[in-house]
Parts: C-alpha cells; sequence; structure tokens
C-alpha cells in the first residue's frame, strides 16, 4: 500500500509594495515576499517564529532604488569596485561612477516561471543584460528560489561571450535577531579574514564570532555551513553555502546606523548581515560558455 505524502497548499498573490510589483507566497508553514526588481527576497517567516530575514521598517519601494533589507544581490561586483581584482573592475567602463555592489539589485528581473509542486515552489529569474549601462558582456545571471521546508537560493551565471568574464557576487542576507549583543555565529572559527574598518589588514578568526561594535569583515576559506546562535529566541538560523568560500559578516552599529539610508537609527541592534559571496581570491573567472553556481539553504533549528 503506498503511503501518501503531505501536500502543501500555497497560496499565490502579486501585490504591490510601494512602487514594486512582488509575489507573496504563503502555506501553512511559512510566508515569503519576492520583489521583481532586483529578484529581490523582502522577507521570510515561518510560522509561530520570529522573522528569519529581516526588512527595514524605513525601507522604502522605489523603482530603481535597492530595498534596506531581504536579500539584495550583488552583481557583477561586491562591495565598492576599487577594491576588486583588476580584471573584475576592467569589465566596467565608468569606473569612477561604479555603485557599490554592482547593477543588479536595482534592476528589474523578469520572472521566467514558477513552479508549484507538492512540498516545493520555485520563481526563477532572469535579468537580460544586453543594456546593462557600462557594462557591454553577455553573461546570463539567473536566480532561482525555492521554498520548500527551508528557503534555497541559486545564482547562477552563463557566460556567452567568446572571452573570459570575471566577476564578484553576493546573496547579501539580512538576517533578523533578536539583540545583536546576544548572538554569536559559529562555523568561521580559524578562517582568516579582512578588517575591513583598519586598513583591510588581515586576521584570523579566534572562535566563535560575537559582535560587540561596528562590524564589516571579508571571511575567506568558509566552510560551507555557518550558524548564528540566538539564545534569547531559542533559535539558531543555518546557513549552508554551495559555490562560495567568502562571506561578508556586517553589522553597522550605532555611528553608521545613523548615516545609512532606510535604517532606523536603532536598527542595528535587530539586523546581521550574512552575506554568501564570490569576492576576493574566491571571485569568479568564466571561460567562454562557462558557468557558475552559487546556493545558499537557509533554515532555523531550535537550540537545545
Ligand atoms: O548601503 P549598501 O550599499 O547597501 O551597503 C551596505 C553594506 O554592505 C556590506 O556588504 C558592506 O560590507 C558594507 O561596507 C556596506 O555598508
Amino acid at each position: 500500500m503506498s503511503e501518501s505524502v503531505p501536500q502543501t497548499a500555497w497560496h499565490l498573490e502579486r501585490c504591490h509594495l510601494g512602487a514594486l510589483a512582488c509575489w507573496r507566497i504563503r502555506s501553512a508553514d511559512a510566508e515569503l515576499l519576492v520583489a521583481e526588481q532586483g529578484a529581490q527576497i523582502l522577507s521570510y517567516q515561518r510560522t509561530d517564529e520570529p522573522p528569519i530575514i529581516w526588512l527595514s521598517e524605513q525601507a522604502s519601494f522605489q523603482i530603481g532604488q535597492s530595498v534596506r533589507g531581504g536579500i539584495p544581490l550583488c552583481w557583477p561586483w561586491f562591495g565598492d569596485l576599487a577594491r576588486n581584482p583588476t580584471p573584475i573592475q576592467a569589465m566596467y567602463l565608468q569606473p569612477t561612477q561604479a555603485p557599490a555592489h554592482g547593477l543588479a539589485r536595482s534592476l528589474p528581473w523578469q520572472l521566467d516561471d514558477l513552479i508549484s509542486e507538492a512540498n516545493q515552489i520555485c520563481l526563477n529569474f532572469s535579468l537580460s543584460t544586453k543594456e546593462l549601462p557600462h557594462w557591454p558582456h553577455a553573461v546570463q545571471p539567473k536566480l532561482s528560489i525555492s521554498l520548500s521546508d527551508r528557503l534555497s537560493i541559486t545564482l547562477e551565471n552563463h557566460n556567452l561571450s567568446d572571452r573570459p568574464a570575471c566577476l564578484s557576487q553576493a546573496l547579501h542576507t539580512y538576517l533578523a535577531v533578536s539583540d545583536i549583543r546576544q548572538i554569536s555565529i559559529q562555523g568561521l572559527s580559524g578562517c582568516r579574514y579582512l578588517e575591513t574598518l583598519e586598513g583591510w589588514e588581515e586576521r584570523q578568526q579566534q572562535g566563535d564570532l560575537s559582535i560587540q561594535g561596528e562590524t564589516d569583515r571579508i571571511y575567506l576559506h568558509t566552510p560551507p555551513l555557518l550558524r548564528i546562535q540566538d539564545p534569547l529566541w531559542g533559535r539558531q538560523i543555518c546557513l549552508k553555502a554551495e559555490g562560495s568560500e567568502s562571506a561578508i559578516v556586517w553589522n553597522p552599529w550605532v555611528d553608521k546606523a545613523k548615516r545609512l539610508s532606510q535604517f532606523a537609527d536603532d536598527a542595528w541592534q535587530r539586523m546581521l548581515c550574512i552575506e554568501t559571496a564570490n569576492v576576493l581570491e574566491d571571485s569568479l573567472k568564466l571561460a567562454p560558455d562557462g558557468r557558475s553556481r552559487l546556493t545558499l539553504q537557509l533554515w532555523t533549528e531550535p537550540l537545545d
């Protein structure tokens, strides 16, 4: 006798937040909100749990402007272009006016298909790079967002040109925490990192990382699994990466919070960015017809 597998009922709704067209996906277990602009996940929450993804209460939802929170995509470079390896800088023809974190997060992406199955729903987005301003390269990025008992995000690139293409990228995940001063991050012990707040000095992580002030670090040779232990909420957020060996850990703390757009003065207490990346020595060089694939899986587990 075959056992019947319980099926998830997905409720899909097209909606607008401010000027941005979005998809809201609900099941009995979770709710996910995705904007078409930037193919940006805006929020993600499991039923009876605090949010997993943080979205700023001061977020503004405007055409051509990245939203503070969720998972913006940094592509085809991460951070300040001038801090990227030279071949990545050379791909952009107007380096003196390069926007932070590349071009993709504020551009319209297209939803190519939406596949709803028994226990998983998947949204597949692509970005037309034919007319990317000052970046004349035939590299096709695709982003797939899949929701089941966890959230999976896959960013793929395909170099359709006849020349090598060099890029850096990141899933700039804003995670929700009870109190940044009470959490700790497991998995980075022993990793080298660049302390961008101290002249990009190279250091080595000793033990678990707790956040006690402004933090902006690029970790290298990162392991696949990182965990944020959050005792006040009795849970840990697990981040499992494939195709990435670098990660940025960022919290603006008190002073920088006051200077950030779409960010309340005290919001630093409730968020933490762990950005699953391909940066610096882990950045991408795609041969003609070459492909890359970066996946992040996110889920929570109760703390013992
Ligand atoms: O304000 P933005 O462009 O979204 O960037 C936010 C932060 O993004 C992080 O990735 C950087 O390491 C920080 O230096 C930066 O402040």
